[in-house]
């Protein structure tokens, strides 16, 4: 074992992003610290100083010989540290672990985890270090790009919710509903080209969701029996949907059992691609925008370590 593994083996790297929900990130920053040094976690960190700075602070610690990085922010820093993890080469994945103080707008992802959103107990759920070692799927877009994600991506209406989102999150959660509504009123649907395995769907497509686990949209669930470990995708593929569809269903949304609706079917897979025939959607990854038009999905079966809110 080097000098570097054996001071880095048990200590934290923290990567936290200030611009992350609409908290006073100074006052949080201090809380975060002072249960930390109560709980005598050894870390080092950084503070992000522009967008996806998170993959090349995560590839720089993992360098040092960190093996261990928490994520402080919302689903998009997690996205980041996600990709900078699965794009270095220095170790493998599987032997990195992410834990995750929440202080983002959505943060969808703790919720399939039951990760409370809270500073104090996201940090003794890290402190307790189990973990699941979970999947990650990898879309490729236009010229061959590669994205990956630890949550839900898709395409469609959902990719559009995301770009509107951009303007609104100064509103906090509900920014969400507002991006939602509005995407209701305006998003046009397409016709996509679906083919995965044996089969070849092609639909009026509303939006077409590849999930790892269950909610995106903060807190809406699109996905159905969802198992993070199945080395498998969870595609939902909601058809012609109309405005009142959503409107009148809008609890089911949330509740994941519009899943059930007969205008949306639900498959399983590990690789998958989206071909949309007249038009370019928004593509997104975790809440971030990764793209348009064509992509291709695949799943890395349990690729990184989460610790999770396991008793
Ligand atoms: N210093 C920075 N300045 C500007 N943007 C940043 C900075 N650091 C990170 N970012 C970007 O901020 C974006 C949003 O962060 P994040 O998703 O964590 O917060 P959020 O949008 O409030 O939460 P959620 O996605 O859970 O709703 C990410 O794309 C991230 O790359």
């Amino acid at each position: 074992m080097s000098y570097i593994d054996k001071i880095n083996r048990f200590s934290w790297f923290i990567i936290a992003n200030s611009t992350s929900g609409n908290g006073d990130f100074s006052k949080q920053w201090k809380e975060i610290r002072q249960n930390l040094n109560h709980k005598n976690l050894d870390y080092s960190f950084a503070f992000t100083q522009f967008s996806k700075h998170e993959v090349d602070l995560v590839q720089n610690a993992i360098k040092k010989g960190f093996r261990n990085i928490i994520s402080v922010g919302g689903d998009g820093t997690l996205h980041n540290v996600v990709n900078g993890i699965m794009l270095q080469r220095y170790v493998k994945t599987s032997e990195l672990t992410i834990g995750v103080i929440p202080l983002g707008t959505g943060n969808d992802w703790i919720k399939t985890y039951h990760i409370p959103n809270h500073i104090e107990k996201s940090i003794e759920i890290i402190q307790r270090k189990k973990t699941i070692l979970q999947d990650i799927g990898v879309l490729k877009t236009t010229n061959c790009k590669l994205t990956y994600f630890n949550n839900v991506a898709g395409l469609g209406y959902d990719g559009y919710i995301v770009n509107k989102l951009k303007s609104l999150k100064r509103f906090g959660a509900i920014a969400y509903l507002l991006a939602g509504i509005y995407g209701l009123l305006f998003y046009k649907k397409s016709t996509f080209k679906i083919i995965f395995d044996d089969k070849v769907i092609e639909t009026n497509c509303l939006m077409t969701i590849f999930g790892i686990c269950k909610f995106s949209g903060g807190g809406m669930q699109f996905t159905k029996n969802v198992h993070t470990t199945d080395g498998l995708l969870d595609i939902t593929i909601a058809k012609n949907l109309t405005f009142f569809d959503l409107i009148f269903h809008l609890p089911k949304l949330y509740s994941g059992k519009i899943v059930q609706h007969k205008k949306v079917a639900t498959y399983k897979t590990n690789r998958i691609t989206v071909i949309p025939k007249n038009a370019k959607p928004f593509i997104q990854a975790d809440g971030e925008l990764v793209g348009t038009g064509e992509v291709s999905v695949e799943i890395i079966e349990k690729a990184v370590k989460f610790c999770v809110n396991i008793l």
